[in-house]
């Protein structure tokens, strides 16, 4: 297993004369990265069913790649296979060009955050991470474990906490712990089940800035679960989405907004107006096609003549929804209800004028097959 170096700097008394001759007192922003991982034909069965079918996904050294997908649709069990808690039917799973199929979690170069934490209440925080190096053989000295405990709670900021048992701190806290967990074990790959769902709204945003900023100055090669696709927008390099136990589409956030190669991905991905039929001079008009408009990409103005010229058709809005920093208005116009995104001060329910569509996405037998603009 390669060793990461920023881990051992970040311990002032951690490491070899090399290392501390580097070490300058401050956290480097970067570190070489880890080994990639490479999955080809990986497949499992369960209970008679398939759920996973033959997937391959390769993640670069360095990068965080979310999974991304529906309630079933497999993600758990990827990560299982890949953690090395569950054995594929067949597949192959490289961890910096290494062949790992076949070993068990704890000799593979990977560590897991469970989703609920999986910390021991007996122990302090403390214990807790040092304990899966209490595990291996030959085992550390005690002075070792406790300064590579030291430094991934300094990297986790919960020093203070070292010697509190988990019922003491908080929920964010609990998971700062668990991630600790992981990375004192200087893991070439992190994987990560669903690592925020049990944290409220506001620690969520927190805390995926935490593990996004440890990551990458870290450097080491990551990947998540998750359902939320905002969670995964917010922090990955790339986002693989998952459905029936597939991979629809594995590209950059704004790849898979912009330009979503199914329906599928299109709906699960940012929200969508979902219409059957084709725009014709900006108004929709019968088809076979199904149409996919962003909310952003319908615009409401007050008042005005309309007229269909440009694509402006008169409109009405019929519901107001408030966002925070933005609405979500209803509009009707006479070829379609269309959802659209309002900033600044909303109009009033009722209110009339003209609403027009920029861009639209145009999908035939569920994959995109061409991008519209006005
Ligand atoms: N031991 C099992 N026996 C039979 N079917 C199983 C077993 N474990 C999981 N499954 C099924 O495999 C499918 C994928 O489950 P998995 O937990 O991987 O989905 P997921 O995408 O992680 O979903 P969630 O977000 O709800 O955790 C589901 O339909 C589930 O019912």
């Amino acid at each position: 297993m390669t060793s990461n170096p920023t881990l051992a700097r970040t311990a002032s008394t951690t490491g070899d004369a090399a290392a501390r001759a580097d070490f300058d007192g401050a956290v480097p922003q970067s570190a070489p990265p880890t080994g990639g991982l490479d999955i080809t034909g990986l497949t499992k069965s369960l209970g008679g069913r398939t759920i996973i079918d033959s997937l391959d996904m390769a993640v670069r050294p360095g990068e965080l790649v979310s999974l991304l997908g529906p309630s079933g649709c497999g993600k758990t069990t990827t990560l299982r296979m890949i953690a090395g808690f569950l054995a594929p039917d067949a597949g192959s799973i490289q961890v910096g060009g290494r062949e790992v199929v076949h070993l068990g979690p704890e000799q593979r170069p990977s560590a897991m955050v469970f989703q609920n934490y999986a910390l021991w209440p007996h122990m302090t925080v403390a214990k807790n991470v040092g304990f899966p190096l209490k595990l291996r053989r030959p085992k550390p000295s005690k002075a070792v474990i406790a300064e590579r405990v030291d430094a991934a709670l300094e990297l986790v900021n919960l020093l203070h906490h070292r010697d509190s048992r988990p019922a003491r701190i908080s929920g964010g806290e609990q998971q700062r712990t668990a991630l600790a967990r992981a990375l004192v074990q200087e893991p070439e790959l992190l994987l990560l089940d669903e690592p925020l769902s049990n944290l409220d709204a506001k620690l969520r945003v927190k805390v995926r800035e935490d593990i996004r900023e440890i990551q990458q100055r870290l450097g080491i090669t990551t990947l998540i679960v998750t359902h939320d696709q905002e969670e995964a927008i917010s922090m990955s390099d790339r986002i693989a989405v998952m459905n029936h136990g597939r991979i629809e589409q594995f590209s950059t956030p704004s790849e898979l907004y912009g330009a979503p190669a199914t329906e599928f991905v299109a709906t699960f991905v940012g929200s969508l107006n979902r219409l059957e039929g084709r725009l014709e001079g900006g108004r929709i008009v019968e088809g076979s096609g199904v149409l996919g408009i962003r909310p952003e990409d319908v615009v409401f103005v007050e008042g005005g003549e309309g007229s269909a010229e440009d694509g402006w058709l008169p409109a009405t809005v019929e519901r107001v929804v408030p966002r925070g920093h933005f609405a979500e208005l209803t509009v009707r116009r006479e070829d379609a209800v269309l959802r659209s995104f309002a900033t600044g001060l909303p109009p009033a329910v009722g209110s009339r004028g003209r609403a027009r569509i920029g861009n639209w996405l145009e999908f035939e037998d569920g994959r995109l097959v061409r991008k519209g603009s006005a």
